[in-house]
Parts: structure tokens; sequence; C-alpha cells
């Protein structure tokens, strides 16, 4: 039995700065699950999350559970449950790791709900239960990966339809990644997940379908595993080996160890207006 995507998204062309990054996007959203968004870096896969969610100039058609979206204001796409997790995680530093979960909290919004359901709250504790034993320390002294983990909980503690996440295993040590993926896949289970992730064993792991861009243009769309268990079609629309644990990126690796030594040091305060806006 097929249920309706989640998202639908039909001729989508986005620019940043006068210059076209997406043209002509069309892909769909399962209402379930990982859809994992992949192809090479700059190839518009970051452009067509901000395009989602109103954060660039785009046109086209967005209909979110057959509702269109594409022409609201960020903050009315958030309204209308759509949570994003963008790249730098983007957590309020000098802010304790309780007041930006509070700070994320919705009034109002989808089906008239006010503030935080006791069920999210719990199942929140239940998925990241570091993060909440440091609700008082500040977010900026946490490492990358538990920044990561304040950001994913963030956006599941609104009854989202939808949560877009960019990339939130770069810069992860490897038992970082692993904790993440973890989160990701619990979380998976209560919201259907568009994820942008260059790390293959990730993507394989977790997606149950997959879209790849090139050139800011859909060139494949289908079951994940149809593709990433393909060594040919991975390496002709990815440009890298498709073994487990290859990164898509070749600069994974380089990521990794600068990653690691971030993941180690603590982290100096972000502050980020967006951040309050689409969590
Ligand atoms: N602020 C900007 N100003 C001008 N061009 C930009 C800007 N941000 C992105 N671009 C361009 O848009 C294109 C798509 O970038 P985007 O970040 O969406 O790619 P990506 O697939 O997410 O890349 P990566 O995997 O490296 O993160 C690239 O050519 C990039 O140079």
């Amino acid at each position: 039995m097929s249920t309706r995507p989640v998202l639908v998204v039909r001729g989508l062309t986005a620019r940043i700065a006068g210059q076209q990054v997406l043209e002509d996007v069309s892909l769909e959203v399962p209402a379930r699950g990982v859809t994992a968004l992949l192809g090479r870096n700059g190839v518009g896969k970051t452009s067509t999350l901000k395009a989602l969610m109103g954060l660039i100039e785009r046109s086209g058609t967005i209909e979110l559970d057959g509702e269109p979206v594409d022409r609201l204001a960020t903050h009315k796409v958030v309204q209308r449950g759509v949570g994003y997790v963008p790249e730098d995680r983007e957590v309020f530093g000098s802010l304790t790791v309780a007041e930006n979960l509070r700070l994320a909290e919705r009034s109002g919004g989808r089906g008239g709900r006010h503030g935080v359901s006791p069920e999210r709250r719990e199942l929140v504790g239940d998925l990241f239960p570091d993060i909440i034993d440091r609700s008082s320390q500040r977010a900026g002294t946490l490492s990358g990966g538990q920044q990561q983990m304040v950001a994913l909980a963030r956006a599941l503690l609104n009854e989202n339809r939808l949560l877009l996440v960019d990339e939130p295993t770069k810069g992860l040590s490897p038992r970082l990644v692993g904790e993440v993926t973890d989160a990701l896949e619990k979380a998976a289970q209560v919201v259907p997940v568009l994820l942008v992730e260059q790390n293959l064993t990730v993507a394989r792991r977790l997606a149950g379908d997959a879209v790849v861009l090139d050139g800011g243009r859909v060139v494949h769309a289908g079951p994940a595993a149809d593709l990433l268990d393909d060594e040919s079609r991975v390496v002709a629309l990815l440009g890298v080996g498709g073994e487990p644990g290859q990164s898509q990126s070749q600069h994974q690796s380089q990521h990794q160890s600068q990653d690691q030594s971030q993941d180690q040091s603590q982290h100096q305060s972000q502050q980020h207006d967006t951040a309050e806006a689409t969590s």
C-alpha cells in the first residue's frame, strides 16, 4: 500500500547572490523513514534544503502533505511543521542546553497545539539522555557531537511533519558518528527525514530512498539500496567507491581528523538568528 509523500517538489529553481544553484529540481519524500539527498561537493544539496525552507530565492512548487508552502516565509514553513537542522548546528552557545531547548518550543502551530507535549519531552529525554544530563551546561562548551544532539533534540521537541537535516555527522569522530546515526534512526521512526549525508555508511544504514543531485539537477532517484549497493553507479553518480565505510566526499577523511580534534575541543559560542526561527 502506498501512502502519499509528505513532500512533493516540482521544478524547484533557486538562486544565491544572483547565481542559479538549483535548476528544475523535482523530488518526493515518502511519509516514512529517511530519504538521503546525495551528490558531490557543491552540487546543491544544502541549497535544496535552504530553498525548501524559504531561506534563499526560489521558484517552483513545494507541497507539504498536499498543501503548497512555496510562497511562505521561513517562519511559516516552520509553523507548518518543517524542522530544519542546518549544517553548522546553530546552537546558542552562550545559553544553556535547557535554554536552547526551551527556545525551540513552538507556541501554537500545527493542529492548534500549544507548547511541547509530554510525549515529545519523554522521547527527547530517551533519545538524548547525555544532553538532558547537561541541561545547565552552556551549549558553546559542548563538543561538536553534543551540539549536534542538541540541534536534533530541538527539532524533535516539536511535532514536525518533516525534518530537513544537513550533514549531521560531518566533523564528528567515528564514535559520535555512530551515536548521531543511532539518534537519527530512532527519530525517523516518528518523523520522516530528508537527510543530506556525505558518509555513505550512514546513508546506507538509514536511507530507504535516495535522490542524487549533480549541477543543481536531480540525476537519480529511487530506493537507496539500488544505488548504494551498486558500486559502478556509486562511482558514476557520486564519484567515489561504494565500499561500506567509504565516504562520498574525497575530503571526508580530512573532515574527520579535523573534526575529531574539533570534537575533543570545547566550542565557543555561535549565535545565529536562524537557530530559533528554524528549529
Ligand atoms: N552564499 C553563496 N554565494 C554564492 N554561491 C553560493 C553560496 N552558497 C552556495 N553557493 C554555490 O551554490 C552551489 C551549491 O552549493 P551547496 O552548498 O548547495 O552545495 P552542496 O551540494 O551542499 O555542497 P557540499 O557537499 O560541499 O556541502 C555551489 O556552486 C556553491 O558554490
